[in-house]
């Protein structure tokens, strides 16, 4: 299959698509909802060894586009990529149809893109309402300590808003080390929505996290995705999980996207199939 792709059906209100349409070459469906983040020729070289390779794709708003591959397929790669945290080598990355590509972490999270990582970013001695209050005073910017003394009133609704979506209100005064590794999840969710951002980037949010604990944390992500609008972009292993959430599956392989399209089209793909040999999908 060809290394690019583009939305593959009409979108619902809820941003949810109803058809299907594969890879280059193909005419995109209408959309009701635009573009928001598209990948062009996206490329990162190690000592010019390729890590990901002309990657390119077009998600659009409100859509949930999961990516797996085998280890090392170079998906935490993708999301530095996108995220900033490395320099691209090759292609550009758009936003709202500006290019993005030069741009850092924090100026890419200014607008509006919000990232989780694999292994947890907690500090274990820091309270989970404290988590999220930093986070809501790193998101307003230099300023924001005058602002914080200003508008405690709105900072405190803000946190107790957060921690109630988040399903933690009740872990508030807790020590993050303290926490179930399903609810620092959850938490490095409330430090990533209180930012406000409209486009997430989920690296393994299952990771670590007890099977007890899957169900809550996938309701979780359904409902940020789909009650919240916001558009995800998620790396996970578990399959379960990713084809009860995603519109769209993306498969990395060796660096490169090899197929993105509706889940039962990615799970019928010979192309698909060959890349795991071996391995279930
Ligand atoms: N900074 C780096 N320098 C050199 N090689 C790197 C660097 N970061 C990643 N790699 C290599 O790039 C490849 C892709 O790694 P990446 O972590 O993106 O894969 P992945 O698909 O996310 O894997 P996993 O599912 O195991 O998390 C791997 O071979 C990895 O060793």
């Amino acid at each position: 299959m060809a290394n690019s792709a583009s939305a593959p059906g009409p979108v619902t209100p809820g941003g949810h698509r109803t058809g299907t349409e594969r890879g280059a070459g193909t005419r995109p469906a209408a959309t009701t909802a635009g573009p928001v983040l598209r990948l062009r020729d996206l490329g990162w070289s190690v000592r010019g060894v390729p890590i990901v390779q002309e990657v390119s794709c077009t998600v659009h708003e409100g859509e949930f586009v999961a990516f797996i591959g085998p280890n090392g397929a170079g998906k935490t790669s993708l999301f530095n990529l996108v995220s900033g945290i490395c320099p691209a080598s090759a292609g550009t990355v758009e936003l709202d149809g500006a290019d993005i590509t030069g741009a850092g972490v924090h100026a890419r999270a200014r607008r509006g893109l919000g990232r989780t990582f694999q292994t947890s970013s907690l500090w274990a001695g820091m309270t989970v309402a404290d988590h999220v209050r930093l986070a809501a005073q790193a998101a307003e910017g230099p300023r924001a300590s005058y602002r914080l003394w200003r508008r405690a009133d709105r900072y405190r609704r803000q946190v107790a808003d957060t921690l109630e979506r988040t399903e933690l209100a009740h872990r508030a005064d807790t020590l993050a080390g303290a926490l179930s590794h399903g609810e620092k999840r959850k938490l490095e969710l409330a430090v990533l929505l209180v930012g406000d951002p409209r486009v997430i980037l989920l690296d393994e949010p299952m990771a670590g996290v007890s099977a007890e604990e899957v169900p809550a944390l996938t309701a979780l992500i359904r409902s940020v995705h789909r009650d919240l609008g916001r558009t995800v972009l998620m790396v996970e292993h578990h399959m379960d999980v990713l084809l009860e959430l995603a519109d769209r599956l993306a498969v990395m392989h060796h660096g490169t996207l090899l197929a993105l399209d509706t889940p039962a089209a990615v799970m019928a793909d010979p192309t698909v199939q060959e890349a795991y040999l071996g391995e279930a999908l």
